[in-house]
């Protein structure tokens, strides 16, 4: 498909945040990390998943916030929202949000919010693939259960923003692991795929670079996976932290360790069209063999 945007390079700030139990002092971690990535030249600034909210299930409702729609007049009394805006509108910046637990008619979704450099809200994510698991510990990683189903409702749309630059393909964390997606994102003309995350100290260092580099690999997109810092208080979700950027050739641009800390890449879309010209997989796929599984789920006698 033609290219959507100008195709030209551009530079993505990642903000590693710490996330506080306080609100306030989580904005304004937010705050001074969007305003040190601007500083260093990010057009495009992107935060992690839960960014102003501990990431606990039954911390969401308390630290839910109602979310406009896009074109919509943001709620003044949506804390976060405002602090989105005013930061877009401020620094003239496009930015994707991270996440924050949006309350909607006695729902609660895990919501990224993408606001162009006008403060506009131009598109709206809901977690699509909630994050369900119950990994039992071994010699070499400690267990890890989290049920998001418990309190939160999956999103049912998948999201693309047309920027100035290319067009983007946005999902949250466990969204990352569902190869479809991206693809489809790719498919709908998606350069750069950014997953606001927020991964943990059992499948973040089993996984997390693997998946961003996987997506990076099936999509030859830019993937920008973006995660809070790792809380000082054990008592928290300790997110892995380790915010990063693989290149459409899945080679790794960035990665964080799990400090605070802001990091900024140049990306050029252009790229992925050289990558896909060379290595030309979107055009030889054989859908005839695969497509109709593409629905199936494992034979019951597997699982
Ligand atoms: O997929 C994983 O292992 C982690 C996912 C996660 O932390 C999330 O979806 O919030």
């Amino acid at each position: 498909m033609a290219s959507v945007g100008s195709n030209g390079k551009f530079k993505i700030g990642l903000c590693q945040t710490d996330v506080s139990h306080d609100k306030k002092v989580s904005l304004a971690n937010a705050k001074a990390s969007v305003a040190e990535a601007v500083a260093k030249g990010a057009e495009l600034v992107v935060l992690g998943e839960m960014f102003s909210c501990p990431y606990a299930t039954k911390y969401f409702e308390q630290y839910g916030e109602r979310l406009p729609l896009p074109g919509q007049a943001a709620d003044e009394s949506s804390p976060s929202v405002k602090l989105l805006i005013d930061m877009a509108k401020e620094h003239k910046v496009w930015l994707i949000g991270g996440s924050l637990p949006e309350l909607v008619d006695g729902k609660v979704y895990n919501t990224c919010l993408v606001l162009n450099s006008e403060g506009d809200i131009v598109a709206k994510h809901r977690k699509a693939h909630l994050f369900d698991i119950d990994v039992a510990a071994t010699e070499t990683r400690p267990a890890m259960k989290f049920k998001e189903s418990d309190i939160l409702s999956p999103g049912e749309q998948m999201t693309l923003v047309d920027t100035p630059w290319c067009r983007i393909g946005v999902g949250i964390c466990y969204d990352v692991r569902f190869p479809e997606l991206g693809l489809a994102m790719r498919a709908e003309g998606a350069k750069v795929l950014v997953y606001p995350g927020a991964f943990n100290m059992t499948t973040g260092p089993a996984h997390y670079n693997l998946l961003t580099r996987a997506r990076a690999v099936d999509t030859q997109s830019y993937v920008v996976s973006c995660s809070p810092a790792r809380s000082k208080d054990p008592n928290d979700y300790q997110a892995w932290g380790h915010s990063q950027i693989a290149g459409p050739w899945a080679d790794m641009l960035v990665e964080a360790e799990h400090e605070p800390g802001v990091f900024v890449v140049e990306v050029d879309p252009s790229e992925c069209d050289r990558i896909r010209n060379q290595v030309p997989t979107s055009f030889q796929k054989r859908d005839d063999l695969y497509v109709p599984y593409a629905s199936k789920r494992p034979r019951t006698e597997e699982l």
